[in-house]
């Protein structure tokens, strides 16, 4: 008997646009479907898989979710992304729908291009590609105005030959898109959401539908239900990076960087989280996240900053033989001066 296709689909966008937060959603209103999640991360510390696997919804289970570590899926897809397809194909117990959450720094045509490879192709379609967008990062001009800094980038360092890297990854993951979501529209007023649609829309010449959101709340019917294959057209999604380099060299991540800052407890977090902000704009991090250890309370406390807007909220009790302590993810450009940022973090305890 020929077996149905599964559908797969991905959701991509930049860093911190909200793609661990939708997901999260959807998994708690899949209305019975069984899920199973293949997670990306850029950066040592899997903290999209610790909130998601946190959230206990019945539609995945922490079986379900698979997170990818050996870099950014779009590098990776041979080497990582097929051998696990391959294995979640032959498990017994196969589920309704695949979700793929990309990095927010990946290319995403790569990774649906995989889709046409033949044991893949014949057991999975790509229901369609969902682009997370930051509207209040896109209404403060995040991915517009760099120039001047990617141009001083560019002068010390000639293979950078990228226009700027934050606004070519926008526009890449807006072309491979089906759908949309402008995310975090509570962050901006009517006004500037219109100039946000606008923006976007400017910044590819496909037109997808376009939706807004607070949370990601979408419902599960619209983001499962796209049924486009988008695989088949992926050859007319082409990145920035596939036009520039159609002889077949090699993409990479080299614009940025990420390392880990190890700390111990912090005594006042309300008066750390202030000193962070302070720290994230003087050295321009993209997105910093992790777990920090408050002594006295039974539970780690997530903080999660997109530029110096930060969230904090007690998420989970620490494991059993789970050695307690602040664990954080930095992300920034690569010029980006990793001792004295540490040293600033560290300072700001
Ligand atoms: N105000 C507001 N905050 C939001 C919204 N959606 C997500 N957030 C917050 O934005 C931060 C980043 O959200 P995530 O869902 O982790 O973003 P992401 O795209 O998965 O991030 P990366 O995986 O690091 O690229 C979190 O603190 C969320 O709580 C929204 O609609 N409004």
């Amino acid at each position: 008997m020929l077996q149905q296709k599964i559908p797969a689909t991905v959701i991509t966008g930049f860093l911190g646009a909200g793609k661990t937060t939708m997901i999260r959603n959807l998994l708690q209103n899949a209305g019975g479907k069984r899920i199973a999640l293949i997670i990306n991360e850029f950066g040592d510390l899997g903290v999209d898989g610790d909130v998601l696997k946190g959230c206990g919804a019945e539609a995945c289970t922490e079986d379900d979710i698979i997170e990818l570590t050996n870099g950014c899926i779009c590098c990776t897809v041979a080497d990582d992304f097929i051998p696990t397809m391959a294995k979640l194909l032959e498990r017994e117990n196969r589920p309704d729908h695949i979700v793929i959450e990309t990095s927010g720094l990946a290319l995403p045509q790569p990774l649906v291009a995989a889709f046409n490879w033949p044991e893949i192709k014949t057991q999975v379609t790509v229901d369609g590609v969902i682009t997370v967008v930051d509207s209040a990062a896109v209404a403060a001009g995040r991915f517009a105005d760099d120039h001047d800094k990617v141009d001083a980038l560019r002068v010390e360092d000639e293979n950078l030959d990228h226009e700027s890297p934050l606004e070519e990854l926008f526009e890449d993951q807006l072309t491979a898109a089906d759908l949309i979501v402008l995310n975090k529209t509570d962050l901006i007023d009517a006004a500037g959401l219109q100039a946000v649609r606008a923006e976007v829309a400017s910044r590819t010449a496909r037109k997808p539908s376009m939706i807004e959101a607070r949370n990601g709340e979408v419902a599960a019917a619209v983001l499962l239900g796209l049924g486009v294959g988008s695989e088949d057209d992926i050859a007319n999604r082409k990145s920035h990076h596939e036009l520039e380099h159609e002889n077949g060299e090699e993409h990479d991540h080299d614009e940025f960087d990420s390392f880990v800052v190890e700390l111990g407890a912090i005594a006042d977090p309300a008066a750390f989280i202030e000193r962070l902000k302070g720290v994230i704009a003087e050295h321009d991090v993209l997105r910093l996240k992790g777990f920090a250890d408050v002594p006295g309370k039974p539970l780690r406390l997530l903080i999660q900053a997109v530029g110096s807007r930060i969230d904090n909220y007690f998420e989970r009790a620490w494991a059993p033989g789970e050695a307690r302590g602040t664990r954080l993810v930095v992300i920034g450009l690569h010029d980006m001066d990793e001792a004295a940022v540490r040293a600033a973090i560290a300072a700001a305890v």
